[in-house]
């Protein structure tokens, strides 16, 4: 199955994926430029430091996948990668506070298109990649569970009967669960708060920080520090006990750096696509290389705005320095309606590079740049179908990206956002708990008559009203204004939905400020005559 825009969902995943954009609004790429392995503990709640929990958040959430996964049960499908953990995090098999927090990071970047349990396996896509792994195949569609799932994860006093029937459930032979615990800890640490009787401080599984063999070359070496393998007390030497169920044979075929790459990719991909019986997942999400990013009609400063933003990928060591990009599209309403007479043309997008970059795109070597266009439209003419023509400036000619022919559009002109209008300002602490109110102004069609305006952020909803203050006009639309007092996790996400006399409108959800950084310059506009 090929990509045909408008497609959400994928575009939910890719953008989460490859960018590392959490469909909440945040911006987790920084994830790509660390691979930190051990917890510092919580971070202060400063907006900023939510950056550097995210990083060991993905990490964490590694083990959450494997704990998660661990309640399947082969014999009668139930259980699997369902998001089940937030209803088991007061077993004992899911000590650990610092696994508490991340998970809840996690709960909060779930969204309309994309399930909790499709955001823990893509922290361990994330973790992995960010810890110079390899790029597991991802794919989207998990479902999250709405209790608790059968208990299942093990732990090291248990003995070796007891591991091997517990993974023979979740699905593993004895050879797949002896890859598996090695791949799950080349990566993260046995604390002393969580097992005592363990450590007496906090102890890498191995000495290097990486994805990597090491867990598994030390161990045959015999220099291992691995908690699992030389603790005192032999019971809860259950590293040990798996490594060696085999002779070894096992471990020995993952020392190298190749072959633990491969192998753990595939027992990952195997752990993270366990999902219930039912549960039909989609197709491996691959990178979009021309991807409309955004389409909207807003305003600002009076003037009716076509926001459009479109995302070309590049290998990283491409430059290209003389690229032009033009957007092209057709009015909606008026006497030149679908381009019957002219074609609109704007120019000189504003260029962006990514900052920072996702992890899985660092490793697969890409990057890429957004354009942003601001064309100036009136009410009276509006937007319908557009498209694109980008010029790589290498000689080849230009090149039209218009959805496989089918041109995109904009969806609905009825109620739009203002940014300018829409603010977050920090209003104080609930339960240590940064709280914003938000306000959101937006701009309905005068020729509809309202009968409810809502916004949803989040979970939350608000209705919106005229507001007593009005900003300037804005020919063809009226304000409509609301503040909601919500503890934002990230950079809020919103969107309308407008109940007229017969109809019913709803717009996509959009990031607030993803969009605000976008608005200001006017992109320049010209027309040609249509042939
Ligand atoms: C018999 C099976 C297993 C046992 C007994 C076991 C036991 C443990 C223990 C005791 C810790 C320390 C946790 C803490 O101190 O909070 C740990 C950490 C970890 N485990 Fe396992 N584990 C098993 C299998 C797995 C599997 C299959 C994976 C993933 C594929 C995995 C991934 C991890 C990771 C990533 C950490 C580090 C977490 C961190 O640093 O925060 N484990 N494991």
């Amino acid at each position: 199955a090929s990509y045909h825009w408008p497609s959400p969902q994928y575009d939910a995943l890719e953008a989460l994926l490859y960018e590392g954009k959490s469909p909440s609004g945040f911006n987790a790429g920084n994830l790509g430029n660390n691979c930190v392995t051990r917890n510092t503990g919580r971070a202060p709640p400063t907006k900023s430091s939510i950056a550097a929990e995210w990083t060991y958040s993905s990490f964490l959430v590694f083990t959450k996948a494997y704990h998660d996964m661990a309640t399947h049960n082969i014999t009668d499908g139930t259980g699997g990668l369902d998001a089940s953990i937030f209803y088991e995090l007061d077993r004992a098999e899911n000590i650990g506070a610092g696994q508490v927090n991340s998970v809840i990071d996690f709960q909060n970047a779930a969204q309309k298109y994309i399930s909790h349990a499709d955001v823990i396996a893509l922290g361990v896509v994330w973790g992995v990649a960010a810890c110079s792994g390899p790029v597991i195949p991802f794919r989207g569609g998990r479902r999250d569970a709405l209790s608790a799932g059968s208990p299942g994860v093990p732990e090291p006093q248990q003995d070796l009967a007891d591991h091997i029937e517990k993974f023979r459930l979740q699905g593993f032979n004895q050879e797949e669960m002896i890859e598996l615990v090695a791949c799950g800890h080349t990566l993260g640490v046995v604390r002393q708060l969580d097992f005592p009787e363990i450590v007496n401080t906090e102890v890498d599984f191995d000495r290097t920080p990486g994805f990597d063999h090491a867990i598994v070359s030390e161990y045959l070496d015999g220099s291992t520090r691995n908690p699992l393998v030389v603790v005192a007390n032999k019971t809860l030497a259950s590293d040990s006990r798996i490594f060696f169920s085999d002779r070894n044979a096992t471990v020995q075929k993952l020392n190298s750096p190749e072959s633990f790459s491969r192998t753990c990719s595939t027992i990952l991909e195997k752990m993270i696509n366990t999902v219930p019986k039912g549960v039909i997942l989609g197709e491996p999400i691959i990178l979009l290389p021309v991807k409309l990013v955004n389409a909207q009609i807003t305003a600002n400063n009076g003037q009716l705005i076509f926001n459009a933003v479109l995302r070309l990928t590049k290998k990283k060591t491409t430059v290209t320095t003389s690229r032009t990009v033009n957007m092209y599209w057709c009015d909606a309403i008026g006497d030149n309606v679908n381009c019957s007479k002219r074609i609109n043309i704007a120019s000189s997008p504003v260029e962006r590079s990514p900052d920072p970059l996702g992890a899985v795109l660092i490793a697969r070597g890409l990057s890429y740049n957004t354009y942003t266009f601001n064309a100036p439209i009136n009410a009276q003419a509006s937007v319908s179908q557009f498209w694109f023509e980008v010029d790589e400036g290498n000689g080849s000619g230009p090149k039209v990206h218009d959805n496989d022919r089918s041109r995109y559009f904009v969806a609905q002109d009825k109620v739009i956002h203002i940014p300018s209008g829409t603010s977050t300002v920090f209003a104080g602490y609930i339960n240590n708990n940064l709280v914003y109110n938000t306000t959101v102004l937006a701009a309905v069609r005068t020729s509809l008559e309202v009968k409810l305006l809502l916004f949803f952020l989040i979970n939350h909803m608000a209705e919106l009203v005229a507001p007593e203050d009005a900003p300037a006009m804005l020919h063809g639309y009226s304000f409509y204004q609301s503040t909601l007092p919500l503890k934002p996790w990230g950079e809020p996400i919103l969107n309308f939905e407008i109940l007229t006399s017969g109809v019913t409108y709803t717009d996509e959800p959009r990031y607030i400020t993803d969009f605000d950084r976008n608005l200001g310059q006017l992109s320049p506009i010209s027309t040609v005559p249509t042939v």
